[in-house]
């Protein structure tokens, strides 16, 4: 049978407890939406919480599958939040995206499903992109489909969060696909945004790249959590020994299970998009795909590890 992971209660730790858990780890890669802020409004406690883990020492990674800004903004955002935080230290899917097309040499022209974050990050690559923002069927869908023009210099299509997602989006996408020499790259497939108005669901990028890897028929090179590129790129600039570096997350589908796939230790949670039931239930399964999905540890938010470890 596979290995049950702990599921322990930071909170039910004495203080040596903790002070072994806080020394079994030198490398700490933690996710964003869910665990430091929602949107725009920063966890009480989370900056604080961070900035004391750092300054016992550890190196920290900011690991997020949100593709909607250039490095640079994400950077602001959270310094201004009261995040002690570098440029070098954040993991943006649209960071890796447009790192991921320069590691291959593409010298062509993207098509991107996307937002600005991308686009921005394209930029910083030099390499070319079609324009963004909304794409709307403005005629009959037959008169459309004759006249539409695709652009012979595009050689891959990324795709991530797009509000604006619309049928003749998902036409040229497909068409461009059609192509098997043609790069599909998804930046995350979660499948909504963690979000704090009660009953509204905000669909995430995982519905915008299923909706085109469907009418494509083919499956894209995946940059986010929990694919494994996303540790690759920290592997080439700081050391990670597997057992001595802690994920953090809030959603087990994409941190907890690629903390799992890398060897790390996990911690969840509870203040975005997974529940403690859900948890509990994977955790009394036999499968290994939902015991893949058990943390290690968990916490009702990150604030909450400031009183364990003062
Ligand atoms: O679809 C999205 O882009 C995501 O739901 C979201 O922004 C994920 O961000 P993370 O929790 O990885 O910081
Ligand atoms: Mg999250």
């Amino acid at each position: 049978m596979y290995n049950k992971r702990s599921l322990t209660n930071l909170a039910n730790l004495s203080k040596e407890e903790i002070k072994k858990f806080i020394d079994s780890f030198d490398v700490l890669l933690t996710d964003c939406d869910g665990v430091l802020w929602l949107e725009n409004q920063v966890y009480d406690g989370s900056p604080q919480a961070l900035n004391s883990l750092r300054d016992l020492g550890k190196k920290i990674f900011f690991v997020t599958n949100n593709s909607t800004r250039h490095r640079d903004e994400f950077l602001k955002k959270a310094q201004k939040m009261g995040f002690t935080c570098e440029k070098e230290e954040i993991m943006t899917t649209s960071y890796l995206a447009a790192n991921y097309l320069k590691e291959i040499n593409f010298d062509k022209k993207v098509y991107v499903v996307g937002s600005k974050g991308i686009t921005s990050e394209l930029e910083e690559v030099n390499i070319k992109y079609s324009p963004i923002g909304p794409d709307i069927l403005d005629c009959d869908l037959m008169t459309y489909i004759e006249n539409v023009k695709l652009d012979p210099d595009v050689g891959a299509v990324v795709v991530g969060f797009d509000q604006h997602i619309s049928y003749p989006k998902m036409l040229k996408a497909a068409s461009y696909l059609n192509d098997p020499n043609c790069h599909f790259v998804a930046t995350n497939t979660d499948e909504r945004f963690p979000i704090g108005i009660g009953g509204i669901v905000k669909p995430g990028s995982g519905a915008v790249v299923r909706s085109i890897e469907t009418c494509a028929e083919r499956k894209p090179f995946v940059i986010g959590k929990p694919e494994t590129y996303i540790t690759e790129a920290i592997k080439k600039c700081c050391n990670i020994d597997p057992k001595r570096t802690l994920m953090i997350g809030d959603r087990c589908n994409t941190d907890i299970l690629l903390g799992t796939r890398c060897g790390y230790q996990t911690l969840l949670v509870l203040s975005g998009v997974t529940n403690l039931e859900d948890v509990r239930k994977w955790k009394e399964s036999d499968k290994k795909e939902y015991q893949d999905l058990v943390p290690d540890f968990y916490l009702g938010k990150l604030g909450d590890l400031l009183t364990l470890i003062n």
